[in-house]
């Protein structure tokens, strides 16, 4: 069977004063409908994984793989407009702070009708059905009050909401959703979390999951793929977490709060450089 998702040794560089930064250095993995996390400190490549396979990195930033493999298509050999059919249609990337990429003149209701006509033919009384039924889908209840809404109207966790609605009315067979909780408080991390749990579930998505929050990353996943510098340094199954073998997985579990064996102190999490030259641990992901 094709993999979703098969990316083989991404290279996303920069060039600065002092030579090329290497950001992601030579990331291979592959994803089918599953829920795969990616975790790591911040600087690690995590967002630049993520935007690199929608080949959202601008000039001077350079992208390199072997492929990108969509289903079996290499988005590498995609022209610029054939990207933006896939961009939100096949592939949807929910970022952190829904304040940056909803519209504040335009209300909740026309950027969603708008969402759904730039990926399909319905008429205006289709693309309203289908904006309330996937603010319902995100757990919305009153649909219709919210349509009319602004967004600077909306807590974060409703902002979020709609966020992850905009990005579902394609359908996509892949959501990348990058830090999609972290500026929300705990009890609406659970709840935009258990929404998305259940969208994948029920549309049998893939879903890429980027977060610095090793534990959150455990509990949701089903895979989790560890980098530290640009690398891919250790992959496992979610729930095999605490067995990691690498020195910087180690590192970060140790550096956790844990209640069932409190510890006087946490322990630093010290860096070292050469950790990214360690054979990564772990089956290909
Ligand atoms: N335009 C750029 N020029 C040079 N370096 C860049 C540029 N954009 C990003 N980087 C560097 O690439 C590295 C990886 O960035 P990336 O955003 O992928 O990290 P991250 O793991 O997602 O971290 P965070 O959790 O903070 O978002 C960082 O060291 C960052 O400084």
């Amino acid at each position: 069977m094709t993999d979703l998702l098969d990316v083989e040794d991404l290279w996303v560089r920069f060039p600065t004063r002092t030579g090329m930064f290497d950001a992601v250095r030579g990331v291979s993995f592959r994803l089918g409908r599953e829920r795969l996390g990616i975790v790591g400190e911040s600087g690690s490549g995590k967002s630049m994984t993520g935007r690199a396979i929608l080949r959202l990195i601008r000039p001077p930033g350079q992208v390199d793989a072997t492929h990108i493999k969509l289903d079996g298509e290499n988005l590498l050999d995609k022209s610029e407009v054939e990207m933006r059919a896939v961009r939100g249609n096949r592939i949807s990337m929910v970022m952190q702070d829904p304040k940056f990429s909803l519209n504040p003149v335009m209300t909740v209701g026309e950027q969603l009708i708008e969402a759904y006509q730039l990926h399909a033919r319905g008429g205006q009384a289709e693309a309203r059905k289908r904006a309330i039924e996937m603010l319902e889908a995100v757990s919305i209840r009153d649909a219709e009050r919210v349509m009319r809404a602004h967004p600077h109207e909306m807590s974060g966790g409703m902002g979020q909401r709609i966020m992850i609605a905009m990005m579902l009315i394609p359908d996509p067979e892949l959501l990348i959703a990058d830090e999609p909780t972290s500026a929300l408080d705990v009890s609406v991390q659970g709840q935009v979390l258990q929404i998305m749990d259940k969208l994948v579930q029920d549309r049998g998505m893939g879903l890429i999951f980027i977060s610095h929050d090793l534990n959150l990353v455990a509990q949701f996943c089903d895979r989790v793929l560890i980098m530290y510098a640009g690398r891919v340094v250790e992959t496992c199954d979610a729930h095999k977490l605490h067995e990691a073998q690498h020195p910087y997985t180690r590192g970060l579990l140790n550096s956790l709060p844990r209640f069932d064996a409190p510890q006087k102190r946490l322990e630093v999490l010290k860096r070292d450089p050469a950790w990214a030259e360690v054979p990564s641990v772990g089956p290909r992901a």
